[in-house]
């Protein structure tokens, strides 16, 4: 058996991965080499990025599955992927704490005008700006997995209200007000002044924010996307600024990305702009090893791997994610 691995690993990941398939022989591939040996893979554990000649792989009929290193799985659920039969298994979040800090990060930078503050810091300028706050604010998630779960816990000190939208709406988090199925979108964005977007990109939420979404918001509100950028139309976010219907938004993913050096989104002050960096952490590679050697354990034995996704939608089902990440401390891991 064949695993080939295109992810940052180091050695220790891949000592990890061979204990957990003591048979298999483990390739870790450069992403200029993935072309070559993913064909010849019987498992593929790779990361978002990764561009991949999916019919090449298909045509070579050799993949029995793939574990995603990455929660959002867009790159990859391709029409062939998605009519074969060869199972996929997600990140889901895995990166929820690093996630959750950088939507608090865009949001807080937001509403106390960090933006403007470093313009004036620099020009030596000590002249106060107005600043907004959270209190008394209805705060709307959309999308609750990982991410959204964990950013709920994170506002539960807030006097806010929190409601959320989720495709699966069980399970309502103690810090929700509402858990709402995701045909209420357009209620939760016409009760919240803040809105964060946690949801997955499908067929279902490609172009999902588009200008009769945004003219739906409350004047003066404010969007976060940690989610993906083309659940946004980029045009229509630009004239919801313009015109003031948002306040500001914070951005760690754009529709292209890197966001072309033309974009006014730059140019803009009430706009935070990362370079998709939101499930960054120097544990990042880790965890995405500890979940697929945990998942290789389990496919060598014939058990479903945990967050096996639904192709066709692109994320797991809520009874199949995998729970397993805070049980476990650094050095444990390291055993695995
Ligand atoms: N900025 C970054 O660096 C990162 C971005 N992401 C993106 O965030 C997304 C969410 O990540 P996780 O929470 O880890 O994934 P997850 O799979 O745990 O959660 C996705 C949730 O969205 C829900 N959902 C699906 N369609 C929906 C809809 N139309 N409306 C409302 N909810 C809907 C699902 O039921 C599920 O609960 C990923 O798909 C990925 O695209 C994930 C990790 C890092
Ligand atoms: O895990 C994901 O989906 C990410 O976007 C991280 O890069």
């Amino acid at each position: 058996m064949r695993i080939v691995l295109c992810y940052p690993v180091l050695d220790h990941h891949i000592k990890q991965i061979q204990a957990a398939a003591p048979d298999a022989e483990i390739v870790a591939a450069e992403q200029s080499e993935i072309d070559e040996l993913l064909p010849t893979a019987d498992i593929f554990i790779g990361h978002a990025k990764v561009p991949v000649d999916w019919d090449r792989v298909l045509k070579a009929g050799r993949l029995r599955w793939i574990q995603s290193s990455a929660a959002g799985l867009d790159h990859c659920l391709v029409p062939g992927v998605i009519d074969s039969d060869i199972p996929v298994s997600s990140a889901s979040g895995l990166f929820a704490p690093q996630v959750a800090e950088q939507t608090f990060a865009l949001l807080f930078g937001l509403l106390r005008k960090l933006p403007q503050f470093f313009r004036a810091e620099a020009a030596r300028d000590f002249t106060r700006l107005p600043t907004d706050d959270l209190r008394g604010k209805t705060v709307g998630i959309v999308g609750m997995g990982g991410n959204g779960r964990m950013i709920a816990k994170m506002l539960a000190p807030w006097d806010i209200r929190l409601i959320a939208t989720d495709y699966y709406p069980v399970d309502k988090p103690a810090e929700l007000d509402e858990l709402w199925e995701s045909d209420r979108l357009d209620q939760l964005l016409s009760e919240s002044e803040i809105v964060i977007l946690t949801l997955p990109l499908n067929n279902n939420t490609l172009g999902l924010f588009d200008d009769d979404r945004f003219a739906k918001m409350p004047d003066r509100s404010y969007l976060i996307n940690v989610a993906r950028g083309s659940v946004v139309k980029e045009a229509a976010l630009v004239r919801a600024l313009q015109s003031g219907k948002l306040a500001g938004a914070g951005l760690d993913v754009t529709e292209v990305e890197p966001l072309a050096a033309t974009s006014p989104l730059w140019d803009n002050p009430n706009v935070i702009i990362t370079p998709h960096v939101g499930a960054q952490s120097f544990s990042r590679v880790d965890d995405s090893t500890h979940l697929a050697c945990v998942n290789l354990r389990r496919f060598l034995a014939g058990e479903k791997p945990y967050n096996l996704v639904d192709k066709r939608l692109g994320f797991p089902h809520p009874s199949v994610v995998y729970q397993g990440m805070g049980e476990t401390t650094r050095s444990d891991r390291d055993d695995q």
